[in-house]
């Protein structure tokens, strides 16, 4: 290849990323790679950890974009040296350069993980199966007692006006009724053909599919803890953990990940709404909300039009309107802006007098349900089963009549 000629070759192709990787450590990252291509794994596994060091340097936002690159380029080889001997190994390497790897070798990550899928795994473990589907039989039909239910949510919680509720409304009604003026709105019904609402209910067919891919979990009561951490763990050793733990500082959540990405598996058994059609409206992301009974997620406001669909079990869900923002307090650093400082699970009243006496809309998401939040609306979530919910942003071109 000539100097300054698009790379063609696969071996080009990388040859230049890597020259992009400036200084001692990209030569030392090449020599690497060099030897691993002869088949030292041990060069690969070096390779890789550079490139994880690098990304574990400073700020995520400030990560160069090429050491990205870089990591996917070396799990993608460590895959490769390791996919005969040690299929798991093989795929956590994968999964791995997927999740915090860069764009550049998002395809090849993909084709080497389809390969890899496609041949038989065990789906993680030999556990006693009758005795697992009938936790998880009971994990999802939990609190389903209104009674037993108010014991554990906020204060006042279902007392002020409840979230309204449609069936299988039209499009042309959802754009007119609760889109254009930007109004909370449950629509029930229109989800029950998609196979997740069946196959889902079956924690074997969910082991089957993603039983050995590593996911990054939430680990802690909530994301404004001091413990609060991340972990990247197998599906299998999640599920395992939500069979294993009660207790609400050790409680582990699957959440806001793409996880449809990663499993494309799982990407057939949903489908996108029609309603995230409104407005000549964009995708913007779809996430999982994976968890047991008892996550919280704190009260906090994002920027685009959402559709939460409730997969599996139940959640319990307060509304604010983006007008009381200023009563909400929230906090001052930037990374938390969107995030209100008050637990609504233990008001402050002396810190935070406002809150207490703010009008909220609440409702419990039913299995099957949809909940159209419009952006900027504060909310909070706390789950009151086991429960699979998935979020639908987008961004949409023609703008809503603000409260009109
Ligand atoms: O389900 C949850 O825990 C939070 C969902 C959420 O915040 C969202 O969809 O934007
Ligand atoms: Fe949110």
């Amino acid at each position: 290849m000539a100097a300054g000629e698009p790379p063609e070759t696969e071996a080009e192709r990388r040859a230049a990323l890597l020259r992009e990787i400036t200084g001692e450590g990209g030569f030392a990252f090449v020599a690497s790679e060099e030897k691993a291509a002869g088949g030292d794994s041990r060069a690969a596994e070096a390779a890789r950890e550079m490139a994880w060091e690098q990304l574990h340097s400073g700020p995520w936002s400030e990560v160069g974009p090429a050491w990205r690159d870089a990591y996917a380029l070396a799990c993608l080889h460590v895959a490769r040296l390791r996919q005969a001997a040690d299929r798991p190994a093989a795929l956590r390497a994968l999964d791995m350069g997927l999740i915090m790897g860069g764009n550049l070798l998002r395809a090849d990550l993909e084709a080497a993980l389809a390969r890899i899928v496609a041949e038989p795994g065990d789906g993680g473990g030999e556990d006693d199966v009758g005795e697992e589907s009938r936790w998880w039989r009971e994990g999802l039909d939990r609190n389903r007692d209104i009674a037993d239910a108010l014991n554990i949510l906020p204060a006042k919680s279902l007392s002020c006006k409840k979230v309204e509720r449609r069936s299988c409304i039209s499009l042309e009604e959802f754009m007119c009724g609760y889109f254009l003026c930007e109004s909370p709105v449950i629509i029930s019904g229109c989800i029950d053909h998609w196979p997740a609402r069946t196959k889902w209910k079956d924690i074997q067919y969910l082991k089957k599919m993603a039983g050995d891919r590593t996911v990054p979990v939430e680990v802690g009561k909530n994301y404004v803890c001091s413990e609060w951490k991340q972990e990247l763990i197998t599906f299998s050793q999640f599920l395992e953990r939500m069979w294993s733990t009660g207790c609400p500082s050790n409680l582990t959540y699957l959440a806001q990940h793409p996880l449809f990405e990663q499993i494309k598996e799982l990407h057939e058994d949903i489908m996108v709404p029609d309603y995230c059609y409104a407005g000549g409206g964009e995708l913007q992301s779809l996430n999982a909300w994976f968890g047991p009974h008892g996550t919280v997620t704190p009260l906090h406001h994002d920027p685009h039009h959402n559709i939460l669909a409730q997969i599996l079990g139940r959640k319990y869900i307060r509304l604010y309107p983006a007008s009381v923002s200023e009563d909400l307090y929230p906090h001052t650093e930037t990374m938390l802006s969107n995030t209100s400082q008050v637990d609504l699970d233990n008001i402050d009243v002396k810190e935070f007098p406002k809150v207490e006496n703010l009008d909220f809309m609440d409702c419990i998401l039913e299995e099957g349900d949809l909940l159209y939040i419009p952006p900027k609306w504060w909310h909070y979530v706390r789950s009151l089963s086991i429960s699979f919910s998935v979020s639908f942003w987008w961004r949409a071109t023609v703008l809503p009549s603000k409260g009109s």
